[in-house]
C-alpha cells in the first residue's frame, strides 16, 4: 500500500518510520523539508509540496501542530485541495476543533474526495511501538480502506460517526488527562513541601485506584525536572483551549478544566512551551510559601 504522509514532528516521524518499517511505500512531506532526510534514509520518498504527494498516493495523511497548520496545508497554495479528487482519500490525525474538521472535509467532498479525521490518543513511545488509540470519524469507506495503515499505527481503532466526533472525543480526553496533570503536580509539590519523599508518594499512587501509566511514565522523569518533549506542552494548552470552546458551545461548567488551562498558559509564558506538557510542574513549584 502506498501512503503520503504531511507533517514529520515528533508524531509524523514515529508514525511515518512505522509505516515503512511495516512495508508501506510512503511519500512524506514536511514544511522545514530537513525533517525529511532521516525518513528518506530508511527509504521514503519526497514530495515538494503537499499537492505533490496527494497526486501521487490514494491515501494521504496528515499529523501537523494545529487548526492553522492543518488548514493551510489544505487551503493553500500547492496544497491538498490541489490535487484531491474523485477516488483520493485524506486522513487528518491532527488534533483539532471540530470546526476546522468539518471546514477540511466539506472542502474535500465539493472536489470530489473523500476525509477522514482521525487524531490520536498516546504519545511518541506509543508512536514509535504502533500502540496508538486512533479516533476516526467521516467515510466510514475511508476509514476501511485504511484499517490496514490503522493497524500498523495503532493498538485499537474506533469509528465514531459524522466529522467532528473524533475531533470532540480527542479533546474531551486531553482536557481530562491535562487537568490530571495539574493536580498530579500540585500533589507532587504538596508531598515534597510537607516533608515526603516524592518517589514514595510515586510508589503508593502506583499501587492505588488512580495508577495510570502517565504517572508512572513522568512522574520519575518529573521528579528529576526532566521535560524532555514527548507531548508539548503548547500542544496541550491548544488542546485545553479548544475543549473549554466546546465546553462554551455546549454550556458545559468547567472551572477545573479552565485552572489547568490557566497553569498551561503560565507555563507558556515561562517559555516552556516546547517542552514536555508535564513542565507545568514548574508552575506549581513556583508558588511561594504563605507562611
Ligand atoms: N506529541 C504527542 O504526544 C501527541 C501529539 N498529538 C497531536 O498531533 C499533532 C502533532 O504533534 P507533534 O508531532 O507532537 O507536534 P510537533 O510540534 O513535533 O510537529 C508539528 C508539525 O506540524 C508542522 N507545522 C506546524 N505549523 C505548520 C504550518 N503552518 N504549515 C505546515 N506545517 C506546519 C511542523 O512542521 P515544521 O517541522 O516545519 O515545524 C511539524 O511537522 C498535534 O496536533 C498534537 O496535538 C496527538 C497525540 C500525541
Ligand atoms: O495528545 C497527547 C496524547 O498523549 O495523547
Amino acid at each position: 500500500m502506498e501512503v503520503g504522509f504531511l507533517g514529520l514532528g515528533i508524531m509524523g516521524k514515529a508514525m511515518s518510520m512505522n509505516l515503512l518499517k511495516n512495508g508501506f511505500k510512503v511519500t512524506v512531506w514536511n514544511r522545514t523539508l530537513s525533517k525529511c532526510d532521516e525518513v528518506v534514509a530508511h527509504g521514503a520518498s519526497v514530495g515538494e509540496t503537499p499537492a505533490e504527494v496527494v497526486k501521487k498516493c490514494n491515501i494521504t495523511i496528515a499529523i501537523l501542530s494545529d487548526p492553522a497548520a492543518a488548514l493551510s496545508v489544505v487551503f493553500d497554495k500547492d496544497g491538498v485541495l490541489d490535487q484531491i479528487c474523485s477516488g483520493k482519500g485524506y486522513i487528518d490525525m491532527s488534533t483539532v476543533d471540530p470546526e476546522t474538521s468539518c471546514k477540511i472535509s466539506e472542502a474535500i467532498a465539493l472536489k470530489g474526495g473523500h476525509f477522514l479525521e482521525a487524531p490520536v490518543s498516546g504519545s511518541k513511545q506509543p508512536a514509535e511501538t504502533g500502540q496508538l488509540v486512533i479516533l476516526a470519524a467521516g467515510d466510514k469507506a475511508l476509514y476501511e480502506e485504511a484499517v490496514p495503515a490503522f493497524d500498523v499505527l495503532g493498538k485499537k481503532s474506533f469509528f465514531l460517526g459524522p466529522v467532528g466526533n473524533g475531533a470532540k472525543m480527542k479533546l474531551v480526553v486531553n482536557m481530562i488527562m491535562g487537568s490530571v496533570m495539574n493536580a498530579f503536580s500540585e500533589g507532587l509539590t504538596l508531598a515534597k513541601r510537607s516533608g515526603l519523599n516524592p518517589h514514595s508518594l510515586l510508589d503508593v499512587l502506583d499501587l492505588g485506584g488512580i495508577a495510570n501509566p502517565m504517572f508512572r511514565g513522568k512522574g520519575p522523569e518529573m521528579v528529576k525536572d526532566n521535560y524532555s518533549p514527548a507531548f508539548p506542552l503548547k500542544h496541550q494548552q491548544k488542546d485545553m483551549r479548544l475543549a473549554l470552546a466546546l465546553g462554551d458551545q455546549n454550556a458545559v461548567s468547567m472551572p477545573v478544566a479552565a485552572a489547568a488551562n490557566e497553569a498551561f498558559k503560565k507555563a507558556r509564558s515561562m517559555g516552556l512551551g516546547d517542552l514536555d506538557f508535564s513542565a507545568v510542574y514548574e508552575t506549581v513549584k513556583l508558588l511561594k510559601h504563605s507562611s
